[in-house]
């Protein structure tokens, strides 16, 4: 399958948290956070074929969530509403990243589900506008639209964009999922971290606040980054499972890659400043205007 930029398939790469620091908590009992996400150049792909009927129909399915449920057909329906788009869209979709990781795979379907078909039905909604909507869909969503490596604040919807040297990461899946309900109603969860300065951020100086209740309840998570921390620094990214390790050489990654025990899955991506998602937006806008 071709998935690169000049196909009809559009990007929905990964995120990591480099960093997760929860600094309080809001009216509504979600907690505030102080992160930083990194784009990374892999992810999944999907391909987007709009038509007269109206219906949004998935063409691909995913074990154990329903079509209603997918966030990419909720993310259509919601935009199908928002701007009364009389056009449906029949849509396809690869999945390539584990569910439930931490590495925000379905709320990056969502935004890919957005920003392309803003495009296609000619929605005309900003960027802005686009993740003022995907943020009722979940709180990375609007991450995801902007497309842009960022420190964030707030619930995620106060975003920073940077640009940070771009490092290659091993990402691996633990294999044990972790619900994010579940980790935000934890007992024990610190809840008070004092809020930093963004100018002031090394990876060395940051934590995930998430991480150690996460390897108390699922060991596997602890064994595994007891394993990587060998070959380099490595961290959980989000609220688990899967966990990073950081290299400036897409060899050595690929090397630990190699060496890792089978009970455990990873991939090598790279981390961008900008998205495969905004390139592709990009290319498909200088192409209907030339
Ligand atoms: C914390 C992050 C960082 O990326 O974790 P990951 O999901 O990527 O692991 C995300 O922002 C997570 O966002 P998302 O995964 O959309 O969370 P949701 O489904 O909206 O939230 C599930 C539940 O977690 C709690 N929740 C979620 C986010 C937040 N900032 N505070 C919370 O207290 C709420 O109880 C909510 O009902
Ligand atoms: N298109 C989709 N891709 C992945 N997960 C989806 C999708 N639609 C709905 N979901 C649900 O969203 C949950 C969280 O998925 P995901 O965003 O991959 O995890 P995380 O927020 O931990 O990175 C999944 O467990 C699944 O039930």
């Amino acid at each position: 399958m071709d998935t690169t930029l000049n196909s009809d398939w559009w990007p929905s790469p990964a995120k990591l948290n480099l960093f997760l620091h929860i600094t309080g908590r809001n009216d509504k009992g979600y907690h505030l956070l102080q992160t930083l996400f990194q784009m990374l150049d892999t992810g999944d792909s999907l391909a987007f074929v709009p038509n007269d009927s109206g219906d949004i129909r998935l063409l691909s399915t995913i074990s154990g969530v329903n079509t209603e449920d997918n966030l990419i057909y909720r993310a259509a329906r919601l935009l199908q509403e928002h701007c009364k788009v009389t056009q449906g869209c029949d849509i396809r979709f690869e999945k390539q990243l584990p569910m439930g990781g931490g590495i925000g795979g379905g709320s990056s379907n969502a935004a890919t589900t957005l920003v392309a078909l803003n495009h296609y039905w000619q929605c005309n909604l900003s960027t802005r506008e686009l993740a003022g909507i995907g943020l009722s869909l979940g709180a990375d969503v609007p991450i995801f639209v902007h497309g842009r490596t960022a420190f964030a604040a707030g619930v995620g919807e106060q975003i920073y964009p940077v640009n940070l040297d771009e490092y290659w990461y091993l990402v691996v899946f633990p294999g044990v999922h972790v619900s994010t309900a579940e980790v935000f109603g934890h007992d024990e969860l610190p809840r008070n971290t004092a809020p930093i300065d963004w100018q002031d951020y090394t990876f060395d100086a940051t934590q995930n606040d998430c991480q150690k209740i996460v390897c108390k309840s699922q060991p596997e998570v602890a064994n595994l980054l007891q394993w990587l921390v060998h070959y380099a620094p490595s961290r959980m990214t989000g609220t688990g499972a899967c966990v990073f390790a950081t290299f400036s050489d897409p060899d050595q990654a690929r090397a630990v890659q190699q060496a890792l025990p089978a009970k455990w899955s990873g991939f090598v991506a790279k981390g961008v400043n900008i998205s495969p998602l905004q390139l592709k937006l990009q290319q498909v806008s200088q192409a209907q205007t030339t």
